[in-house]
């Protein structure tokens, strides 16, 4: 059967935020009509999906991905920070019953901030892997704690075995389309789900209502290129759910952004909101790889596609899920930190100004994330044999910003991004610091083995900081036979000594010209976590803002905004809780404007189809 043209409430975006306010929506009442419309393929029962250990996979840039859209920086520019209040409704004490309601935490916990009963699994995953246990020795070692939770909302300094988006009892991702969508359209007919559908703008009348949207295929097949819109009433309410990147492109192309902007493309004024588009944020990464021993268990030999590891790893999936090595994502442990009084002497002005002003009095705001991966999370051809370890740096708040604009009405036109990254030199000092940290963690494992210098930063071959490469005691382990083990012309490979982690107990010391080093690879190197938000920021119109408290679009009747663009500032989540959460709030807020109760707890999560021991179809799209 066709979808109707009409229904009652239209969800453009099926990310975690959109699926948590269709699926809760169309839950609370079978007779409410709600269409979901989501510009990627469906997920439902998709093993590329649903096996965390091979998410790497859904993002290679191979011209055939739908899992992913790509965004590359256009432009460079700089911009200032403009911290913002919490607007009424919005604080933790507000949110906290919304974040118990959508968690099913299986871990155990002393502290009261999580939900048992909702349908997002929180775990470990399956396995740990050992190379967890051995960051959380060193993490201690360095003076950042073992903590059984960090995101307990206060603690800002300590290490964890991290906790993940998996089901513990089936091994499985735990993606809101499964959670949220497919457990309601398993049991009610009034879900609608519209896939590979790209909403091109939103339609209003003549009152700035809006009451419908205009879709458009994903990709562009028509005949002469042409924009083959259908159209959708939405009787209710429509919601943008697109994304920090995707929402703001939807609104300009509707007329609600920079009237600037918009009368430069003929685009009709709907509501003249500069905000749209601007103060893009996010969390900036860089990474830096180690060498390990052979012994180590690592994803490397799965992840540049050794055969029979593959074969063995996807078998024992097939045979017990829940316990198996892909049940995990092989990022197992991570930390929180703090600058102490001494490090922040080291590091400088900018940085301080900032610490003063934002961090000093808020000791629930860690300034870096650090987490380790057992592998090497970098392209294997690029790589010399052996086995590593990746540990990421995180910069959680960010002062540069960024923007995202369209070019052209079309909806198939590229927009205009300027990621803004590194635009704020106070971003520098926390990233630099926090790489020397996790350097410092890395040398203090059991399993080191030295430094993968390209992914390093280069310091001069006389520095004491200089890097050094794998020793070649485990380089003959790896090539027993090699003809050329162990000779180096030049300087770019620096053996290490034989390593014993034992003996290391004096921090590496950096000069100027070292810190200048690092400053370069960062900026050669800084790159996205995807925890993109804030470009429809949520805070008084007079000052940039698109929605209100309660995510009406400024200007509009009809027309929220519920994703991750809505945030006036950073967060130092997993922003993936954050769009959930974001999602729940949407949809108490909605459930009141149309005089609806959600019901509590959420339809039962399908796990179907369970494991039969046989191979699923490992199809590759
Ligand atoms: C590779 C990757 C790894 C990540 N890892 C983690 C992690 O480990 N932990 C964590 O907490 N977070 C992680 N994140 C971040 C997390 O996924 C995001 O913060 C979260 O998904 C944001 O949710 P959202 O609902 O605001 O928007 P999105 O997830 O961006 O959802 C928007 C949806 O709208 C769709 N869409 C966009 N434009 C249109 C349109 N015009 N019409 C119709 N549909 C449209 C998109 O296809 C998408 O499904 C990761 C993200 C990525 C990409």
């Amino acid at each position: 059967m066709g979808h109707p043209e009409e229904v009652d409430v239209i969800v453009c975006g099926g990310g975690p935020a959109g699926s948590v306010v269709a699926g809760r929506l169309a839950y609370a009442d079978p007779t409410l009509k709600v269409m979901l419309i989501e510009g990627g393929a469906n997920n439902r029962d998709d093993p590329w999906v649903y096996r965390p250990g091979i998410y790497v996979r859904n993002m290679q840039r191979d011209g055939v991905n739908d899992k992913a859209t790509f965004y590359l920086d256009t432009m460079k520019s700089s911009h200032l920070r403009g911290r913002q209040s919490i607007m009424e409704g919005w604080t933790a004490n507000d949110l906290l019953p919304l974040m118990k309601r959508l968690e099913n935490y299986q871990k155990p916990t002393n502290n009261d901030t999580h939900g048992y009963d909702g349908p997002i699994a929180i775990s470990n995953g399956g396995q740990i892997m050992p190379v967890a246990q051995d960051f959380l020795r060193a993490s201690h070692a360095i003076g950042i704690p073992f903590s059984d939770d960090i995101q307990d909302l206060k603690t800002a300094h300590g290490a964890e075995i991290w906790a993940k988006y998996i089901n513990r009892h089936t091994g499985r991702r735990s993606d809101a389309a499964t959670a949220y969508v497919h457990s309601v359209m398993d049991i009610q007919s009034n879900l609608y789900l519209r896939c590979n559908a790209r909403v091109s703008r939103v339609l209003f009348d003549a009152n700035n209502t809006a009451v419908g949207v205009a879709y458009v295929p994903s990709r562009n097949r028509a005949s002469n290129a042409n924009v083959v819109e259908t159209i959708v009433k939405a009787r209710k309410m429509v919601v943008l759910s697109s994304g920090t990147l995707g929402t703001p492109q939807i609104l300009e192309r509707s007329g609600v952004g920079n009237a600037e902007l918009l009368n430069k493309l003929n685009i009709p004024v709907v509501s003249d909101l500069p905000g749209v588009g601007e103060e893009y944020q996010d969390h900036y990464t860089t990474l830096s790889v180690y060498r390990v021993s052979n012994e180590t268990q690592t994803l490397d030999d799965f992840l540049r596609g050794d055969k029979d590891t593959q074969k063995e790893l996807f078998a024992e999936w097939e045979t017990s899920p829940e316990k198996a090595r892909l049940s995990s994502n092989a990022i197992d442990a991570g930390f929180k930190i703090r600058p102490t009084e001494e490090e922040l002497k080291e590091m400088g002005p900018e940085f301080n100004e900032l610490w003063n002003r934002y961090f000093k009095d808020k000791p629930d705001k860690p300034v870096m994330f650090g987490s380790i991966v057992g592998g090497a999370y970098a392209d294997h051809t690029l790589l010399p044999p052996g086995k590593y370890l990746t540990m990421f740096q995180y910069l959680e708040y960010p002062a540069s910003r960024g923007k995202i604009h369209i070019k052209s009405a079309n909806p198939y036109v590229e927009p205009f991004f300027d990621s803004g990254f590194m635009n704020n030199k106070a971003d520098f000092a926390p990233i630099r610091w926090s790489y020397k940290k996790t350097r410092e963690v890395a040398r203090r494992m059991d399993c080191f083995r030295g430094e993968l210098t390209s992914h390093h930063p280069h310091f001069h071959p006389d520095s004491p900081a200089a890097c050094r490469d794998i020793d070649i005691k485990t380089a003959r382990e790896i090539y027993p036979n090699g003809l050329t083990v162990g000779i180096h012309m030049g300087t770019w490979h620096r053996p290490g000594e034989p390593y014993d982690a034992s003996k290391v107990h004096e921090d590496i010391k950096y000069t100027k010209e070292d810190d200048a080093a690092i400053d370069d690879w960062i900026a050669d190197h800084v790159e996205t976590t995807w925890h993109s938000l804030g470009t429809c920021a949520m805070k008084p119109r007079e000052q940039g803002g698109v929605v209100d408290k309660r995510l009406n679009v400024y200007g509009t009747q009809n027309l929220k905004c519920v994703d991750l663009s809505i945030c006036p500032d950073n967060l130092g989540t997993n922003t993936y809780s954050s769009a959930l959460l974001v999602g729940e709030k949407g949809a108490d807020l909605i459930a009141e404007d149309l005089g609806l109760k959600l019901r509590l707890p959420h339809a039962p999560v399908p796990h179907a189809p369970m494991p039969t021991g046989k191979p699923a179809t490992q199809l590759v799209r």
